[in-house]
């Protein structure tokens, strides 16, 4: 299942005042709406600019940049174009200038896609309602049933694409969009800390939110430990790179001793067992697999509860082959199986000086530690 993350960024905040539009200044040294491409990796992320902007989008943490329309409808409808043909099931729509979005309430928005073909999140209307003119109060308003909406809303690809084309414009949103197609759109609980930067005097509330940290942050650890023996071959897998070597190493699996350590560790951090839980070496379906399988399996349930990886550490034990000239390539693929950044990964190498099991090549073994944040 592909997830896509569209962050709109095509509009030109003209009620924050005079300045680069809101989406680009800085907040806690990085532009408005690279923390909110940040909050969404690990999907297929769409960041929708002005075509004024193309140069300061360079670098940022987008897999497409797409040029948006006049309006953030059109902005949003032309992402969902151009995601046509990438086999991308679920969509999440977010507005680039909603920086604090949090992992735990993309997760909510997920879990509720899986039974509604629409999810979007949202807070109960608390203050009074009033109408008012010329700065008098002229009337009230009940408040029951009110709610004010959120971003990320998330919808089934095909659904919202089909619903885009059919809409004729002038949408708040993309629930307001699904909705006049006749689908449902599940609501789940928002949060005070996503707010959209609209007036200049939001940037202090957001600033500050991000000094103390919006909310206590969950911590998690787990290590993993694996083993496997030298047998016949030519090659050896690990760290998802293929080494070439005089034997291969003995597994149900293609034996990635290195990327099973590491699986371990994130389901040791989940308290989700090890990879013989999800993947029984005696199911034959695994035989040969490749060992990225797990390790994404492992990082889409991080995901699916809110936690993204703060960082990783992986030790290789073993006399030969040398790991050092293939450690780059080793941080490089795991942090592509994770969708997270290089430098979050860790991949090392130790002998032990002939002792042992290791030290008389009869096996490799590796070590790993994940932390995982939410
Ligand atoms: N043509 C547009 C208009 C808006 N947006 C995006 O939609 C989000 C929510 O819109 P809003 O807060 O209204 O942003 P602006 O339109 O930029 O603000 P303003 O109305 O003050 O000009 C923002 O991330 C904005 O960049 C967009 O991608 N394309
Ligand atoms: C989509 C949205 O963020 C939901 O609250 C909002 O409608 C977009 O901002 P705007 O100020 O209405 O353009």
């Amino acid at each position: 299942m592909t997830t896509a993350a569209i962050i709109v960024a095509a509009g030109r905040g003209t009620r924050a005042g005079e300045g680069l539009p809101k989406q680009w200044r800085l907040l806690a040294g990085q532009p408005v709406v690279s923390h909110a491409l940040q909050a969404f990796a690990g999907h297929l992320r769409v960041l929708v600019i002005h075509p004024g902007d193309r140069a300061r989008a360079e670098g940022l943490p987008a897999e497409l940049v797409v040029e948006g329309g006049a309006t953030r409808q059109d902005s949003v409808r032309a992402a969902l174009e151009a995601l046509a043909g990438r086999g991308v099931t679920r969509v999440l729509i977010h507005d680039g200038a909603r920086p604090l979005v949090s992992p735990a309430l993309i997760a909510r928005v997920l879990g509720a896609l899986d039974s509604a073909s629409g999810a979007a999140p949202a807070l109960a209307v608390t203050d009074a309602l009033w109408t008012g003119a010329s700065g008098q109060v002229t009337g009230t308003r009940d408040r029951t049933g009110l709610y004010r909406a959120q971003t990320p809303q998330g919808f089934r690809y095909d659904a919202i694409l089909a619903a885009h084309r059919a809409h004729g414009g002038g949408a708040a949103d993309d629930v307001e969009v699904a909705r006049q197609m006749g689908l449902d759109v599940a609501m789940v609980e928002g949060e005070e800390t996503n707010l959209k930067l609209t007036f200049a005097g939001d940037f202090a509330r957001a600033e500050a939110l991000m000094a103390k940290g919006t909310r206590a942050m969950d911590v998690r650890m787990g290590n993993g430990y694996d083993v496997h023996a030298f047998c016949e071959g030519d090659h050896v897998w690990l760290a998802g790179v293929r080494i070439p070597h005089g034997r291969g190493l003995l597994g149900h699996s293609d034996a990635d001793v290195a990327m099973h350590a590491l699986t371990d560790a994130i389901y040791g951090a989940l308290s989700e067992g090890d990879i013989g839980r999800h993947f029984p070496p005696s199911d034959p379906q695994w035989k040969g697999a490749d060992s990225a399988i797990f390790l994404a399996h492992a990082m889409g349930l991080a995901r699916a509860r809110g936690f993204d990886l703060g960082n990783c550490d992986v030790t290789i034990v073993c006399e030969r082959p040398k790991i050092g000239p293939h450690a780059g390539a080793m941080q490089a693929r795991l942090a592509e199986i994770m969708g997270v950044d290089a430098t979050r990964v860790s991949v090392k190498a130790t002998t032990s000086e002939r002792l042992g099991f290791t030290g008389r090549e009869e096996g490799i073994a590796a070590l790993a530690t994940a932390v995982l944040l939410s």
